[in-house]
């Protein structure tokens, strides 16, 4: 049954979630682009003691001060003991016991017997750094399911972590139907070049997947026979293969019937959006217990990777145990029509604050031009339309950062 756009992609979210890899063990630097299995905890204090912010003196009691030692960052200082005593203090060492005040070796004077004066800076503000300031042992600082990136690897180094427990990358296949389709050279006399075969790893990998490069195969002859040794071999080693083309019903288009031969569950089969509608996600189950997505991307080329960002990153997301993909908010810069009883996926151009999107040309379901222009999609539910500088939901393409300025 045709599902509904929201719809199709919370079943697609909910099923990989259901189905989301097991937990590895990685080293900090390999961790970079996983997912957090396990909350990240302070493991101590941070800071873990209390930590001079200048270099200077360490002071106790009332000025002048004689020095009776120095401590450097690494060290641990002996406590100040006497008032009327100082030592010697740089930028992140430990503060000693006994020490109430910090003076800047800038702010401070030595007079010819070595004593010690100065202004200290008055309090409240410390020129120290005090043990958990920013963080209390045992205190969760990122919950599982947080995307692990550069500043979070930095974060667990700060904690003590050498390793991470994440979860497992999903492996993604593809396989593009279609006898029409040209490897090489420009289009003509019939024929297509592929444009799926050589950017849909490009949009799973930013979507969490792992894509090895003997995953990616095609054109698979237009074969029943063909389509079923292609699918087998793909679903033996991914834990989802995307297929192009074939969704609908033509004399060519093998995909329904090669699921039914590999006993599938339709999870989704065709969602009310315009442009791709044929789109289909199903569930195999896999010869270790655990299941196998398959998701059916339309053969024209903006349907496809629509079915890519309703289907496919929503399953990616709760696969790597991550949050749904959000939607955001922005206002519609010019007027735009809705599609009946679908929703209307309308291709759009983010102005530089991002507040504001405009829709672009070139977006015919058939066209990747206005896809290659835009950051994503303004979303126009069932029975609706938008008026210029009404707020409507954005669908975000995987970009990385700096992709699209
Ligand atoms: N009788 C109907 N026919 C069609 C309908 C319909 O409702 N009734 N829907 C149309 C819509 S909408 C779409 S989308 C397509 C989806 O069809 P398939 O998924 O079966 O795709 P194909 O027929 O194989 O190809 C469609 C189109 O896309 C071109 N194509 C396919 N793969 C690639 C590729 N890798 N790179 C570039 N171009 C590709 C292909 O040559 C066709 O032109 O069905 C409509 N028909
Ligand atoms: O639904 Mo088709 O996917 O409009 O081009």
């Amino acid at each position: 049954m045709t599902a509904d756009w929201q719809e199709a992609r919370a079943l697609a979210y909910t099923a990989g979630r259901e189905a989301a890899g097991p937990t590895e063990v990685v080293s900090l630097p390999d961790a970079d682009g996983r997912t957090l299995a396990e909350p990240l905890r302070a493991l101590t204090d941070l800071p873990a003691f209390p930590t001079s912010s200048i270099d200077g003196w360490a002071v106790r009691g009332p000025q002048p001060w004689q020095p009776v030692g120095r401590v450097l960052a690494g060290g641990v200082a002996a406590p100040l003991e006497r008032d009327g005593t100082c030592v010697e203090i740089a930028t992140g060492a430990m503060v000693p016991a006994g020490a109430e005040m910090l003076v800047r070796v800038e702010e401070s004077t030595r007079d010819a017997a070595g004593l010690v004066s100065g202004q200290p800076r008055p309090r409240p503000v410390p020129e120290w750094r005090l043990p958990g300031e920013e963080a209390h042992k045992d205190e969760e600082l990122m919950p599982a399911g947080t995307a692990v990136d550069p500043a979070v690897i930095g974060v667990a180094a700060t904690c003590g972590y050498e390793v991470l427990s994440v979860r497992s990358q999903p492996r993604a296949g593809l396989l593009v139907f279609g006898d029409e389709l040209l490897t090489a050279g420009p289009p003509g006399a019939g024929r297509v070049r592929d444009s799926l075969g050589p950017q849909v790893p490009g949009w799973l990998r930013r979507s969490g997947a792992v894509v090895a490069p003997e995953s990616v195969s095609g054109p698979v002859q237009d074969t029943l026979a063909a389509h079923l040794t292609a699918l087998r071999g793909a679903l033996e080693t991914n834990d989802l293969v995307c297929t192009t083309g074939g969704t609908m019903h033509g004399p060519v288009d093998h995909l329904h019937p090669a699921l039914a031969e590999l006993g599938a569950e339709y999870l989704v089969n065709t969602v009310a959006v315009r442009p791709g509608f044929p789109m289909l996600l199903a569930r195999v189950p896999g010869k270790d217990g655990r299941p196998r997505f398959l998701a059916g991307l339309p053969g024209n080329p903006q349907s496809a990777i629509i079915a890519l960002i309703t289907l496919v990153a929503p399953l990616l997301a709760g696969l790597q145990g991550r949050p749904a993909p959000a939607l955001a908010q922005v206002e519609a810069a010019t007027d735009v029509p809705g599609r009946g009883d679908f929703t209307h996926l309308v291709l759009a151009r983010l102005d530089q604050g991002a507040r504001s999107a405009t829709p672009v040309g070139h977006s015919g379901s058939a066209m990747l031009r206005g896809l290659s222009n835009a950051q994503g999609f303004l979303v126009i539910r069932p029975g609706m339309r938008a008026t210029a500088g009404d707020l409507v939901p954005f669908l975000h393409l995987p970009l990385i950062a700096g992709e699209r300025p």
